[in-house]
């Protein structure tokens, strides 16, 4: 049933906000900024997530999902080694599809995972081609001439006859760490305090990187799929009182309006197909996996929010606990509040 606007709580009134207590922008820190201390609660650490899905709870998800029969089909177009300035270098892999017209992408964490599109070699391209578009194994060093072999580092890629690159199985032994990110501008670019997504970005990027080994997969899914304009109508509901869900079916929006196949077919196209997957939300676990579970997540690491962790860290506004809630309450993510202590 729609939930209009009568039915919507009015928030309690948030602190006074004048023009002369708005910070100048150029004040806002360009990191995730640590919050002042003052008024935090003391809090304890968040109890483990729950286990994961049972075969049952899966199955009923799966039912409730209407997941598509085919995967799309993704093209790798090019990717480029990015130094960062947190440390761990990339490899950001560009993506098209056959289903939208848009950028997707893949976070590599780690030289030795491949995209199978990318590697495939073309008719009558040449190895400065292959370098150009980031087909190359190792690293590319100035004067190098030969996209399939790195003499520094003694690699080398081999090829079937028809063109597609020969996988070296043990390098996907382990179940490989992945994120599903889906774009927020707001929190990633905006310092919105609203969601944790920024955090949450910036998180699986020092895990990976720690370990050398991932994959964060980019989806072009502004607002959970209602694109920018219609997430910030949301944004005034919800300071009109709705909380995340409901601004969206105010708005005409289902809750998630996310379709996780595109994720699926770029992680099997990067050979990704047992992978631990960092999240809270059941839902995307089992998306992710698609229909016919191409891709199997073996275990299901926990978000948990930076500032339930430690309070001097991580994000604290009113709007933040209000979504958090929501996600649990309304959206059953695995995810439990912590305790807290004044
Ligand atoms: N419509 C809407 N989208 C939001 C809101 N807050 C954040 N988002 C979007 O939510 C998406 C991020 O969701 P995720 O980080 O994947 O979160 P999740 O699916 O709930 O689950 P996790 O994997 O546990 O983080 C991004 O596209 C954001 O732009 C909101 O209030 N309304």
């Amino acid at each position: 049933m729609p939930i209009h606007s009568e039915n919507i709580q009015h928030p309690q009134p948030s602190s006074q906000i004048t023009s002369s207590s708005i910070p100048d922008v150029h004040q806002i820190p360009l990191v995730t900024p640590k919050p002042s201390t003052a008024n935090v609660p003391t809090i304890t650490a968040p109890k483990p997530a729950t286990p994961d899905l049972s075969p049952e709870e899966r199955e009923a998800i799966k039912q409730s999902m209407n997941l598509p029969d085919t995967l799309p089909i993704v093209n790798c177009l090019a990717r480029a080694r990015i130094p960062t300035t947190q440390g761990p270098e990339i490899f950001l892999h560009l993506y098209e599809n056959n289903i939208d017209n848009k950028e997707h992408l893949a976070i590599v964490f780690g030289e030795n995972i491949r995209s199978r599109s990318l590697f495939k070699q073309r008719k009558g391209e040449t190895q400065q081609d292959r370098m150009t578009r980031g087909a190359y194994v190792g690293r590319l060093t100035p004067g190098r001439t030969i996209a399939d072999r790195d003499e520094i580092l003694n690699k080398e890629l081999h090829f079937n006859e028809d063109g597609t690159l020969i996988i070296d199985e043990k390098t996907y032994s382990d179940p490989t760490l992945v994120r599903i990110h889906s774009e927020c501008y707001t929190g990633e670019t905006a310092w919105s305090a609203r969601c944790d997504c920024g955090e949450q970005f910036d998180e699986a990027g020092r895990i990976m990187g720690g370990d050398g080994h991932g994959c964060i997969v980019y989806l072009r899914q502004e607002g959970r799929g209602i694109g920018l304009g219609e997430k910030l109508k949301a944004y005034n509901l919800q300071d009109l009182g709705a909380d995340t869900v409901q601004a969206n079916i105010m708005l005409r929006h289902p809750a998630d309006a996310r379709d996780f196949s595109l994720a699926t077919a770029i992680l099997l196209d990067l050979g990704l197909v047992e992978i631990k997957l960092l999240t809270n939300n059941r839902e995307k676990i089992v998306a992710v996996e698609g229909k016919h579970r191409r891709v199997k997540v073996l275990e299901r690491l926990p978000m948990i929010p930076l500032s339930w962790q430690q309070k001097e860290n991580g994000i604290h506004s009113k709007e933040i606990e209000g979504y958090l809630s929501t996600k649990i309450e309304r959206m059953g993510h695995l995810l439990e509040k912590p305790i807290k202590i004044n």
